[in-house]
């Protein structure tokens, strides 16, 4: 299975280290249990459960529209459950008897815009929370000077926001967002208005900060990269409802469903059948072999039961999974070697990614490879070598 993709954090990050903070701020488990959100008829959320201890950092991924921000707008008080409860640090701040204000429940919030107010400078917006809570004077200037330097954007407390570049305001946003010591940080897809190379030294430095403070946090992303590089756990979604919720490495190494896997983008996933001892490739779900693996060799998601049931289902098929070789002989086709054309060839970052059609399949089962050379498109053909370790075998249903 390949790796989860990985940034790495900045080497020269901006923001300071552990040492330059003051006593590290203790974050506040959260705990939802079957909530739900109903607008009308639709059902926005369905039954979320988890419990995320204190300090550990959740990224939420999905689709558009699966109930990302639905959710974040539960915990942070924008928004009222339906049904089920929010409880923060063991206290309910959410449910059928009881709902707390946002701002009583002890949260920072970091937006995908922004949010800056433009008519303060920047010290005015990243102070503007301490003043509501009275701190004036030195003890403001001090928090203020201090959570700007944490942040990377020391002496720039009187510049206006507008005169700031994309990722200076997301740094003030968060140096606002975490002044007064949050114990629940929300992010709703801080960084998707920023260039990649930015998204990804901002997030390794985020992440940093995060583990440094021991805040808990949620952060919403449809970037697969993001929520790995942030998280200590990931929630996929899907309309409504957790998915998979594990670490990045799980997430990547075992896939709980086709449709986790199909969202990561893992790699081809083929119409099959198992009957427990071979993985047929089926043609349209037809029982036909277009090549027959052996189970035992393959991992599994579901059941894989020897005996007379036929189990129908999908075989992941990732890229890095797929080697190419000379055109099979007969004697090496008629020994079950797949052998598979070229359809189609992208260049990019230094190699080719291919798209292979197997012999006497449809387009149902292409799968991809990485080659270093163009290969004629189309003519003749190549064997193909796949490495079992890498294969995944999801069951779906019985036949
Ligand atoms: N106030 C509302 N009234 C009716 N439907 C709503 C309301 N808010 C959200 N929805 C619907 O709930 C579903 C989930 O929306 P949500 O904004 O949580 O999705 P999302 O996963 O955050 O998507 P995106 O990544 O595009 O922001 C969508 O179908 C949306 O249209």
């Amino acid at each position: 299975m390949q790796n989860p993709p990985v940034f790495t954090p900045s080497a020269t990050s901006a923001f300071s280290s552990s040492q330059d903070h003051t006593a590290p701020v203790q974050g506040a488990s959260i705990e939802v249990h079957a909530l739900q959100r109903q607008f009308g008829s639709f059902q926005a959320l369905r039954q979320i459960d988890f419990t995320l201890p204190a300090g550990r950092v959740l990224a939420l991924l999905g689709p558009s529209g699966c109930g990302k921000s639905t959710l974040l707008k539960l915990l942070a008080g924008l928004d009222r459950p339906s049904s089920g409860s929010i409880a923060f640090a063991g206290r309910v701040v959410a449910d059928a008897a009881t709902f707390v204000a946002p701002q009583q429940r002890k949260l920072g919030m970091v937006f995908q815009d922004y949010a800056l107010w433009p008519h303060m400078s920047v010290g005015g917006n990243v102070g503007f929370a301490l003043r509501m809570q009275g701190v004036r004077g030195h003890a403001l200037q001090e928090r203020v000077d201090r959570v700007l330097q944490q942040v990377g954007l020391a002496d720039m407390a009187s510049r206006s926001p507008s005169a700031l570049s994309g990722g200076q305001q997301q740094r003030v946003a968060l140096a606002r967002a975490i002044v007064a010591q949050p114990s629940v940080l929300l992010f709703d897809e801080p960084l998707s208005n920023l260039d990649r190379d930015l998204r990804e030294s901002l997030c390794g430095e985020m992440r940093q900060l995060l583990r440094d403070m021991g805040t808990t946090a949620v952060y919403v992303t449809h970037d697969h990269e993001e929520a790995c590089l942030i998280a200590d756990e990931v929630a996929v979604m899907f309309q409504g409802e957790i998915a998979q919720r594990c670490s990045p490495q799980q997430l990547w190494g075992a896939p709980a469903t086709v449709q986790v896997a199909r969202f990561l983008k893992l790699g081809a996933l083929l119409p099959a059948w198992s009957d427990g001892h071979t993985i047929g490739l089926a043609q349209q779900h037809d029982v036909q072999v277009l090549a027959s693996l052996p189970a035992q060799h393959i991992n599994h998601t579901g059941t894989v039961q020897a005996g007379v049931q036929r189990m129908m289902g999908h075989l992941l098929v990732p890229d890095d999974a797929v080697t190419l070789k000379p055109a099979p002989t007969a004697e090496e086709v008629r020994a079950g070697v797949l052998s598979a054309q070229v359809v189609e060839q992208h260049y990019t970052s230094g190699r080719y990614k291919t798209r292979l059609q197997l012999c006497g399949a449809d387009q149902a089962h292409d799968v991809h490879a990485w080659t270093r050379e163009r290969l004629p498109v189309r003519e003749g053909h190549v064997a193909l070598q796949l490495d079992m370790a890498q294969l995944r075998w999801f069951a779906s249903q019985t036949t």
